[in-house]
């Protein structure tokens, strides 16, 4: 983690978010550096969801300001969003049951693309040259996520956790300079899970940056640089996974949810 302000990928400056009468979120400023995996934590309706969603473009917020690499992105679209980098997963998968897994990526890929139709109809020299650069590159993020025996399996196909894993293949096809995840293990079982954290480590090892909203506690601790913790739309706490844990404004707030899903 850096003090520098300039190292800040994203700042979340006094959000406060609104529904009505309701404050889901009271007053948030946290942020994340260059190539560091937070995590967003919280027990139920603490404002974690209205939090992504809010950094996403899917909600404004109804106080404050997001700003991603120094521009302000609250008031953008979520495409716009996602043109800049940041790149989110959703809750439920949403890969194509009727693509295979190699084509989802390709798709992915594709959307980045800038060729015209004309270029792609008339086929020339170029684009094929692209499209095979584009083929290797979906063979590589396959094999990254450790899909690639399953390149011509139908997505529908797939077992919920290689779903799950295709879903941030398709998401890295895309390039993200912030990757957000939400709750990207919900659903899954123990085994399932643990392929999961193993991914999540080698893309930290790519200094790939990070944003999880996530409620399985043994995996926010296993890749976490800095969590924040969300209760009742307040920041109560923030710092590394070991001070989290002995935090008793922490374990207060998840006591009544159980106090043992902080510790493991
Ligand atoms: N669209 C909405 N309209 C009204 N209230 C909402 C809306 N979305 C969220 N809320 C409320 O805002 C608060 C925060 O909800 P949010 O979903 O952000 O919490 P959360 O921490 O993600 O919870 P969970 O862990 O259960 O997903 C809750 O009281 C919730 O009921």
């Amino acid at each position: 983690m850096s003090d520098s302000t300039s190292a800040n990928a994203l700042s979340v400056d006094h959000v406060a978010v609104h529904f009505g009468g309701l404050v889901a979120i009271a007053d948030m400023t946290f942020s994340v550096d260059r190539g560091e995996v937070v995590s967003l934590i919280g027990p139920n309706g603490a404002g974690k969801t209205t939090a992504f969603n809010v950094v996403t473009g899917f909600l404004q917020p109804t106080k404050g300001t997001v700003t991603y690499q120094g521009r302000q992105v609250n008031g953008l679209k979520p495409h716009q969003i996602a043109d800049l980098g940041l790149v989110r997963t959703f809750q439920k998968t949403s890969v194509f049951d009727t693509n295979t897994v190699f084509d989802n990526i390709l798709i992915g890929l594709h959307r980045r693309g800038q060729r015209s139709a004309w270029e792609v109809l008339l086929s020339l020299p170029r684009v094929r040259r692209e499209e095979e650069e584009l083929r290797a590159k979906a063979w590589d993020i396959l094999e990254f996520v450790g899909l690639d025996r399953q390149a011509n399996s139908l997505g529908g196909a797939l077992a919920y956790g290689e779903q799950r894993l295709l879903e941030v293949a398709v998401a890295l096809a895309a390039e993200p300079s912030l990757l957000l995840l939400d709750e990207p293990v919900s659903g899954m079982n123990p085994s399932e899970t643990s392929s999961f954290m193993d991914l999540l480590a080698k893309m930290r090892e790519r200094h790939i940056t990070m944003l999880l909203v996530e409620h399985d506690m043994r995996m926010v601790m296993g890749v976490s640089d800095r969590i924040v913790v969300l209760n009742d739309g307040h920041i109560i706490a923030e710092g590394s996974p070991e001070s989290i844990q002995n935090n008793p404004e922490v374990i207060k707030a998840y006591l009544g949810e159980g106090a043992e899903h902080v510790g493991n």
